[in-house]
Order: structure tokens, then C-alpha cells, then sequence
């Protein structure tokens, strides 16, 4: 038996090294996984000064060393796999990269890997595997199920024969792909996706206005927007500002996202019913006309379901008649259809290779608002006349804008202020929209798996 064919089960003699460098969110959670799934041999760093507080965090859990540093656990790993930020991934493997075992395989957690390519090939001995990875989903999402990007750029079938085998008890969908590959297909769903929940949110905390309290936001499509924009904010600015600025595709499509939502801004200005239907009719047509997708049920199920998760009440502006929510433009949805209709892409693709359980939800309300013929032309009909939205939707242009631009100037401390700034708008928030937002993803995953007849409930 080989370390390729091993299992947690066999004696810890026989077992591989797994290194963990960068014990960050990342670096916790694959710890997590595989120290409970019985993997014997796990050695974990992080940066020097966190070597105490490390050890003290891991002292009782099986399985688990920590090293002062990445020399250490390069060394002595026969899988070593980097969870830094990818504006570091060249400086930590340019470090550490040199000290890898003789036979090793090596991989990266990194959101975008152009860099991490880059420095694998630049700093790693020619005597060392190349199977990176990428685990599609934040840190607190379950790994049962989620797609879990296998990228075998330099390595021998039995390397990565033995990262299968290692990653197995994460219980997730291994989707296997190129570097390039990989910044093509997250470019197209993750950065675009981000880009309008970051506009949303920074559109809000410009207006001073928490979108749960003015009665707007309470129900339906709109508490995955609010939920989903929170979730996002209290996440690391690295992980975004990486995944946008650093990935050679993101910044045309967050361009694109944002030249959309101005385009239909002024048909909406202008008051264009005959121009804005056209041009809707014409974005779903390509995105959900119906030889595009494969049959199955849609991703939402209902607005009730929805409910459930809103963070706010029902106040004077819903409609309590019907008991709905009241009209909206949803400029961020017919922006982001629009958008994927113009760059020419085909998210069911992207869906069944390997969506984020983000894009996957925002997919998800794309494709109720779209299918939906009634809720279409409501949102069409309000976009042109209806200007209790407009003050929220002129600032999500303009903040639609900023992040496109800022994305394209690629400088992370201009990203970091703005991304900070909103976030601590929100930040009271956090807790119990990580709660219900986790909850949400939950239900609405379990709900959209099962192939069904391909009609979109109310
Ligand atoms: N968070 C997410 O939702 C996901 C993130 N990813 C990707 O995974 C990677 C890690 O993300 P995440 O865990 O969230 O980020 P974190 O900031 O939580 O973790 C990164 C860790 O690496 C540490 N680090 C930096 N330099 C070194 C070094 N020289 N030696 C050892 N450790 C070092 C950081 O320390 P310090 O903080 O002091 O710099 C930090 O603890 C990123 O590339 C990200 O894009 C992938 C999937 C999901
Ligand atoms: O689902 C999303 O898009 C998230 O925001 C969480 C996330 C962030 C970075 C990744 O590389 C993968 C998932």
C-alpha cells in the first residue's frame, strides 16, 4: 500500500503528513475536517508570533502539531497546502517554498490562482507535486456536497490519487479543472456575484439607511439581498479584493455588471418602457431561454420560505393587503441578467460545474424574477415608474461604478477602505445575519438539489 491508497484508518505509521501554512479561516476548518476524520499526522503554522496562542488552541485535539513557521511544516509534509491571502501567496511560498520535501505534493487555498500559479512555478524544487485545490464555499458552510476545485497542474496520477483520498472525508463534489479554468469560471460567478452584493451594501450604508428598518427590505427576493450582502461584509476584505483585483477575467465582467445597471438606469430615468422591456426580454431570453438549462426544480421555492429569514419586520411600506412585499425595480437583478447576457455566459453552466452556494442563491432570485413573467414586467413597471426605490437605486449606481473602478485601478488599500467603511455601517448586525443567513443557505440548498419539472413556484 502506498501513502496514495491510504485511509484514516490505517496505523499513523503508514499515514501521510498533512501541512496546513496559514491557520487563518481556511486553515481552521481543514484542520477541523481532518483531524476528526482520524488523519493522525497534521502539522499546522502560522505566523511566528501566533505560534503560543496555536498551541494552546490545539493542545487537545488528536492529530494535530503545531510548527513555529512554514520551514517546519514543509519539511515534514507530503501534503502541504497554503491557505494565505493571495496578495501574499508569492512572499509566503517565495519563504517556505524552497524547505518542501523531496516528492511532496503542494497546493493552494487561494480564491484566484494566477498568482498562486505563478508562485508554485517560480519558488517550489522541480522535485514536487502541483495538485491545487479550492474548496467553493466560505468557512462555515459544511463541506458535505460543496464543489471542491482539483487543479493537477504538475503531479502524477497517484499525487493526486492521494489528495482524493486525503480530502475524502470533507464528503465534497471534487470538480477538476486547469488554473485557468478555475479564474475563468470564478471570475464569471464569484467576482461578478460580489460586485453587486458589494454595491448593495455600500449603496445602503451611503444612503445611512439599514435596509431592514425602512420596511423595503422584509420580505422575499429582498431578504436574500440583505441577508447575502451582510454575509459578505463580515467576511475578510482579503478574500474579495483577491478574488477581484488579482484574477486576470473579474474586472471586465465587473465592468460589464456595472455599465449594465448605468444603461438601465437612464431607460428608467428616460421613462423608456418600449427600450427597457426590449432590452430585459432580450437578456432573459438568452440567459433562461429554454434551451439553456437542463430541467429541474428552481432554486427558490417561495417567498414564504423566504420570509422566514428576514431580518426585519413588516413595517408601513409593505404591502399588507397581499401580505408581499412592495414593488421594487430590482435594478442589482435586471443589472446582473443583463450583464450575464451581454458577456455571453451561461451560469447553468457554471451552476453544474461548480457555483458558490452564493451564486448559486443569487442565481436562485435571478431566475424566480426572470421565469416569472408577472413579476418581471412588475419589476419593469416600477423600475419606470414607480420612484420610491430611485434614491436607493441612483446610489447603487454610482456604487456599482466605484467598485468597477476601483477593481480595475487594482489597489487593495482603496478596496480595503471601502470595503471596511460599509462594513462597519453593519457590523451590529453580523451575528444573527451569520445565523439566519447560514440557515437560509441551508434550506434553500437542500430545496433546489432534486431534479423536477422546471416550473417556477410562486
Ligand atoms: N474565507 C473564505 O470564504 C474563503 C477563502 N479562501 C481563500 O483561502 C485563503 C485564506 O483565506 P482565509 O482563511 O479566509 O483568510 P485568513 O485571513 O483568515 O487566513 C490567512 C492566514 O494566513 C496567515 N499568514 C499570512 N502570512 C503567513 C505566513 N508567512 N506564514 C504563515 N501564515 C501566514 C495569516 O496571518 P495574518 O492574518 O496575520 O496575515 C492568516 O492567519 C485566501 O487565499 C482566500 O482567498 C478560499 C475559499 C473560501
Ligand atoms: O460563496 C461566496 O461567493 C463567498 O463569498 C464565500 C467564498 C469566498 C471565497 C471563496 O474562494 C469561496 C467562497
Amino acid at each position: 500500500m502506498t501513502h496514495a491508497d491510504v485511509t484514516p484508518n490505517a496505523p499513523t505509521d503508514q499515514q501521510p503528513t498533512i501541512g496546513l501554512i496559514g491557520m487563518g479561516a481556511m486553515g481552521k476548518m481543514y484542520a477541523k475536517y481532518l483531524s476528526a476524520a482520524g488523519w493522525k499526522k497534521i502539522h499546522v503554522c502560522d505566523l511566528p508570533e501566533m505560534y503560543e496562542s496555536l498551541r494552546a488552541t490545539y493542545e487537545n485535539t488528536p492529530g494535530i502539531s503545531v510548527f513555529p513557521d512554514g520551514h517546519g511544516v514543509s519539511r515534514t509534509s507530503d501534503l502541504i497546502i497554503y491557505s494565505v491571502e493571495a496578495e501574499s501567496i508569492n512572499k509566503v511560498v517565495a519563504q517556505f517554498g524552497p524547505s518542501t520535501k523531496v516528492g511532496a505534493i503542494v497546493a493552494g487555498q487561494t480564491s484566484v490562482k494566477a498568482p498562486e500559479r505563478a508562485a508554485f512555478e517560480q519558488h517550489l524544487p522541480g522535485d514536487v507535486h502541483i495538485v491545487s485545490c479550492h474548496s467553493m464555499h466560505g468557512p462555515t458552510v459544511p463541506t458535505k456536497g460543496q464543489p471542491l476545485a482539483l487543479i493537477k497542474h504538475r503531479a502524477s496520477d497517484e499525487a493526486l490519487k492521494m489528495v482524493e483520498n486525503i480530502f475524502r472525508p470533507f464528503q465534497s463534489r471534487y470538480v477538476y479543472m486547469s488554473y485557468e479554468e478555475h479564474d475563468e469560471l470564478t471570475a464569471n460567478t464569484q467576482a461578478v456575484t460580489h460586485a453587486a452584493f458589494l454595491s448593495m451594501g455600500t449603496a445602503w450604508a451611503s444612503a445611512s439607511s439599514y435596509p431592514w428598518e425602512h420596511g423595503y427590505y422584509v420580505g422575499g427576493i429582498e431578504t436574500v439581498k440583505v441577508n447575502i450582502m451582510l454575509r459578505i461584509f463580515s467576511n475578510k476584505w482579503h478574500v474579495y479584493a483577491g478574488l477581484a483585483i488579482l484574477n486576470p477575467s473579474a474586472r471586465m465582467q465587473i465592468k460589464q455588471y456595472a455599465q449594465s445597471t448605468t444603461d438601465i438606469f437612464k431607460l428608467m430615468l428616460a421613462a423608456d418602457e418600449h427600450g427597457l422591456r426590449k432590452r430585459m426580454y432580450e437578456a432573459r431570453d438568452a440567459v433562461f431561454g429554454d434551451a439553456k438549462g437542463p430541467v429541474r426544480r428552481p432554486i427558490l421555492l417561495s417567498e414564504g420560505i423566504l420570509d422566514q429569514f428576514s431580518l426585519g419586520k413588516k413595517g408601513p411600506h409593505a404591502n399588507s393587503n397581499s401580505n408581499r412585499p412592495i414593488a421594487n425595480s430590482h435594478l442589482s437583478l435586471l443589472a446582473m441578467v443583463d450583464c450575464w447576457a451581454r458577456l455571453g455566459h451561461n451560469p447553468f453552466k457554471h451552476l453544474e460545474l461548480a457555483a458558490t452556494p452564493i451564486f448559486r442563491m443569487w442565481f436562485g432570485v435571478a431566475e424566480y424574477l426572470f421565469r416569472s413573467e408577472g413579476r418581471l414586467d412588475g419589476a419593469i413597471q416600477a423600475a419606470l415608474y414607480d420612484v420610491s426605490h430611485r434614491y436607493d437605486d441612483v446610489e447603487f449606481v454610482v456604487a456599482s461604478r466605484g467598485w468597477s473602478q476601483c477593481v480595475s485601478f487594482g489597489n487593495f488599500e482603496w478596496y480595503r477602505s471601502r470595503f471596511q467603511e460599509t462594513a462597519m455601517f453593519f457590523e451590529s448586525r453580523f451575528e444573527e445575519a451569520g445565523r439566519v443567513g447560514s440557515e437560509m443557505l441551508k434550506v434553500i440548498m437542500d430545496s433546489s438539489t432534486e431534479v423536477a419539472d422546471g416550473t417556477c413556484a410562486d
